[in-house]
């Protein structure tokens, strides 16, 4: 997969070089760029940003840097990339969306800043490539830095071969619909507390389901919405007993 990143702060990026994501690149599993959106201005100042048409607060960003980014990353002989655009107003960032976004060979993120881009951006990459705007939540955050970076971990994590154990993408939450059971290791007590007897039984048909009525549990007293949303494959005779 090849990730590129348009932003005026690429200092932002530094922790895409560490851990797992920075395994995944020297690997050769992905190929991550950052670049900054100023190298496609051309005046002095180097300028992205101007005062909002219709009035109101801040700035928002030129057109023409992003348009000039765009077209040299996104070359209309290429045809494989996909714009995604973190933004407030942008459809919700979820699980299901992080596994289609991994399955792209080719993600341009573009890093907002002030009021937004120029929505003509967004219109005109739309006439050349797929464009997802997207958000990370119902917050406002400064800008699109971070958003990027959590979408980044969420999809990179999906990638064959970057975890470790492929097994845990399977229990962890929000991968079936329900949230995660609780974990544990050693020691067997601590300042009081016990590890729940059963983990430690070794009867692992027991321990499968205890962490379901767990996972169920939970989903129920936290997140009643996902329960909701369930896929109706998703829970089994066992699960309406329990
Ligand atoms: C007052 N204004 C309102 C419009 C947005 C301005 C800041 N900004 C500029 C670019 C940009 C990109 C993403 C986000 C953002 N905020 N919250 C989320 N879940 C996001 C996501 N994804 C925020 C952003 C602040």
């Amino acid at each position: 997969m090849r990730l590129d990143v348009v932003t005026i702060f690429p200092e932002y990026f530094g922790p895409l070089d560490l851990s797992l994501i920075g395994k995944a690149r020297g690997s050769g599993l992905l190929d991550v760029t950052i670049h900054d959106l100023r190298t496609w201005t051309h005046d002095v100042h180097r300028t992205v940003d101007d005062s909002p048409y219709g009035g109101g607060p801040g700035m928002v960003m030129r057109p023409e840097p992003w348009g000039e980014a765009l077209d040299a990353l996104a070359p209309r002989a290429e045809g494989r990339a996909r714009l995604v655009v973190p933004t407030p107003a942008g459809a919700p960032f979820t699980q299901k969306v992080a596994h289609e976004l991994a399955a792209e060979p080719h993600l341009i993120f573009a890093c907002g800043r002030y009021e937004g881009i120029d929505q003509r951006v967004l219109d005109h990459a739309a006439t050349r490539m797929p464009v997802s705007e997207v958000s990370l939540g119902d917050y406002v955050l400064f800008g699109g830095e971070v958003a990027v970076l959590v979408m980044c971990e969420a999809i990179v994590r999906l990638l064959p071969g970057v975890l470790g154990n492929a097994e845990s993408l399977a229990e962890e939450s929000h991968a079936n619909g329900l949230l995660e059971a609780p974990v544990y290791t050693k020691p067997p007590q601590w300042r009081g507390h016990e590890v729940p007897e059963i983990l430690r039984s070794g009867d692992h048909g027991r321990i499968a389901r205890w962490r379901r009525d767990q996972s169920l549990l939970r989903t129920a007293q936290r997140r009643p919405d996902l329960l909701a949303d369930l896929d109706p494959d998703t829970l089994d005779k066992r699960d309406v007993a329990a």
